[in-house]
This record gives structure tokens, sequence and C-alpha cells, in this order.
């Protein structure tokens, strides 16, 4: 029985809704803080709550280095780990494998890989991925193992990592079973290729997932690119269940995916720009280590209930970047955050509304063009 997703409102290809889970509801469009290593950095459980964000994201790739699944378990997963008792969703951990591991191979049983802490060997298969994050983490949304190509591909390269995907796809399924309490998402992959996309959500709704994402993009291809696949691919998907865009993005980029039909997204980008002084405002970036913020006693944003945002004067915050003091990045990153949920419910209040093409151009006038 997959998580209830109900939509309560649609504008165009725009919606919004509720995905319900055990640990929680998860309104969309929703933006998932990136807790990697179990921390979303620089952050306490209570800031990352305190901003409302309704579910995490955890990191298969980092956890299984360390402090590795057995001892994760030993400890009560990694709810109970770090004290966050919402929604987790954890990534499958081939992405990051083929991004920050040592030597890799990828062959049909499994990724091979040597860890980029230690050099240590370590095998993930789809059977073994799904334990981790399901059984040992204890992930209430889980990512099906997949292969993610760099961008630009070849067809035929794309295609190959595609068919592979969508066979380690039924895998994933097997392994995971039927679960009460635990979801599993499929993952399109294709590259920038509408008839491999295609393929791909076919092969993944004949195996049936409770949320599809949409894996491939933000690999490099550019804003302009990554909207043209989303003027089609969102579409192939259920429109009954959440529409996941892995990795994404600039608010900019969370704005032109639900306007075309995604509902959930991830980001490492609101807290890693936050860590090196770059704040998001609804006038676009700015970085705190500019010299004309020295003085400036006005808030980043005295609209967002946050108090990194409304309650701290840039002149401040631009004195604990340039003394690159560990308080700079966590006001920075808890702010970044705030400003992305304050996004994402703009957006869910616009789409229940009607208003969210008003809403979708006011932003870019606002935030774009500047
Ligand atoms: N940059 C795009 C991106 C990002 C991630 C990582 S999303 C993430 C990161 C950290 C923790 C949880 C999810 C991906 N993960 C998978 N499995 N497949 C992809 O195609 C893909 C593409």
């Amino acid at each position: 029985m997959p998580f209830p997703f109900t939509l309560t409102a649609t504008e165009g290809r725009a919606r919004t809704g509720v995905l319900t889970t055990p640990r929680g509801d998860i309104r969309t469009p929703a933006f998932m803080p990136v807790g990697t290593a179990a921390t979303v950095k620089a952050m306490s459980v209570d800031q990352v709550k305190a901003t409302g964000a309704d579910i995490i994201l955890g990191n298969t790739y980092h956890l299984m280095l360390r402090p590795g699944p057995e001892r994760m378990e030993r400890l009560g997963g990694l709810h109970a780990f770090m004290g966050w008792d919402k929604p987790i969703l954890t990534d499958s951990g081939g992405f990051q494998v083929m991004s920050l591991a040592g030597i890799s191979k990828v062959k049909e049983e499994a990724v091979t890989f040597s860890s980029h802490i230690d050099g240590s060997k370590h095998i993930l298969s789809p059977e073994r991925s799904i334990e981790i994050q399901a059984d040992r983490i204890g992930a209430d949304i889980s990512m099906q193992l997949d292969e993610c190509v760099a961008w630009p591909a070849e067809e035929p390269r794309a295609r190959a990592a595609m068919e592979l995907s969508a066979r380690w796809a039924a895998r994933s399924k097997a392994a995971f079973g039927t679960r009460e309490t635990q979801g599993l998402f499929g993952i399109q992959q294709g590259s920038t290729f509408e008839n491999l996309r295609r393929e791909s959500s076919e092969r993944l709704i004949d195996i049936g997932f409770d949320g599809y994402a949409i894996g491939g993009l933000a690999v490099g291809e550019g804003h302009q690119a990554m909207c043209e696949v989303l003027d089609y691919a969102p579409d192939m998907l259920p429109a009954d269940r959440p529409r996941y865009l892995m990795g994404v993005g600039k608010p900019v980029d969370l704005v032109e995916a639900v306007w075309r039909g995604v509902d959930m997204f991830d980001c490492v980008l609101p807290t890693r720009a936050g860590r090196h002084g770059q704040a998001w405002t609804w006038d676009g970036p700015i970085n705190l280590k500019n010299a004309r913020f020295a003085e400036d006693r006005t808030p980043l944003d005295p609209t967002i209930d946050c108090p990194a945002s409304s309650q701290t004067s840039k002149a401040y915050l631009h004195h604990l970047i340039r003394a690159d003091e560990i308080l700079g990045k966590t006001l920075l990153s808890w702010h970044n955050i705030a400003f992305y949920q304050a996004v994402t419910a703009a957006m869910r209040e616009a789409i229940a509304h009607g208003r969210f093409e008003a809403w979708r151009k006011d932003f870019h006038a606002r935030h774009v063009s500047n």
C-alpha cells in the first residue's frame, strides 16, 4: 500500500499536495535539505525543523563508509542517531560513488569502489543498497540504485545506462518487497533523449513505485537544456504519484520545474553556498563578504520567521564570514534553508489560489533580472 499522495490543487502542469507518511506529512512542492553525513551541515536538527522542512535527505554512500550500516542499525537507525523524528529520504549511493569515490567499477551485478576516506573496498548492489537504506539506516523513502551518465552523453551510452538502471529498478523493487511503513522511488534516466526517457518511464511504471524521480539532470547541461527536458519528462510519470527532481537546484530552477509538474527537490546549494557567504533573497543572490555590507544594519529578510533572516544584521554576517567564524556558516545556511522553504511555501499558496502564473512572472522580474 503506497503512501497516500493527495493533490489539493493544480494550475496548468503545476500541482500542490500532501504526501502522507507514518512519520509525518510532506507538503508539496517540497524542498528537502540535504543531511549528507547525518547532519544538515552547520545546522542543528532544531534549526532545520524551525525552517519548516518536512523531510531531510541522508546519503547512503557517506553513511555506509562512516559510521557504517551495521553500526548505524545498532545505534537505532538514522532518526534516533541524529534526533530527527520526521521523514528521511536516502539516495541509493550510486551517484555519489561516481562523483566521490576512488577507483570504481560499474558491472551488471553491482558497483565496486574504494572509499574516498580510507581506501577500503566496498560493493553496492541494488539489493545491498536497499538493505542499507531501509533496514540499517531506516529511511522512510529509499531510492533504487541507478546509473547517471555525465552530460553530454552519446545516445548509445545514455541508452546503456538507462537500461541498466531499469534492470536495477526491478531488482531494487524485488529486494524492497512490500512494506507498510516505508516507500521506494524509481529513477527515470535517459539523459537529454526524449525516446530514452519515455522507455525508462514505461519500464518504471510497469514495475510500480511509490514515487518517481527524474535523475540525470543538473549534471552540467545548464538551466535552459534542463527546462527543455522538463518540458516533457515529468508528464511521462504517473500524475497521481510524487515526482522528485534529484539534485536541483537554484531557486529559479525550482520555480521552472514546479511550473512543469515537479513536486520534490533536494540540493546542497543553500547550505554549501551559505557556508561560503552567499545568501539567497527575493532579489537574487548576494555575497555577504562584499564590503558594501560592512555597516549595513538591515537583516537579510524581515519577512522570514527565522532569526538568521530577520534578527541578524548583514553587517554582523559580513563580519562573521570575513572572520571565517563557524556561526557565520550556521546563520547563512539557516537563512538559505528558510528562504527555500519560503519559496516552496509561496508556490504551494499560489497554486492553491490559481495565482501561480502571476507569481512566477513576479518572481522572475524580481529575482532573476538583477
Ligand atoms: N545532480 C543531479 C543528481 C543528483 C543525485 C543525488 S540526489 C541526493 C544527494 C544526496 C542525498 C540524497 C539525494 C542523483 N542521485 C541519483 N541516484 N541519480 C541521479 O541521477 C542523480 C542526479
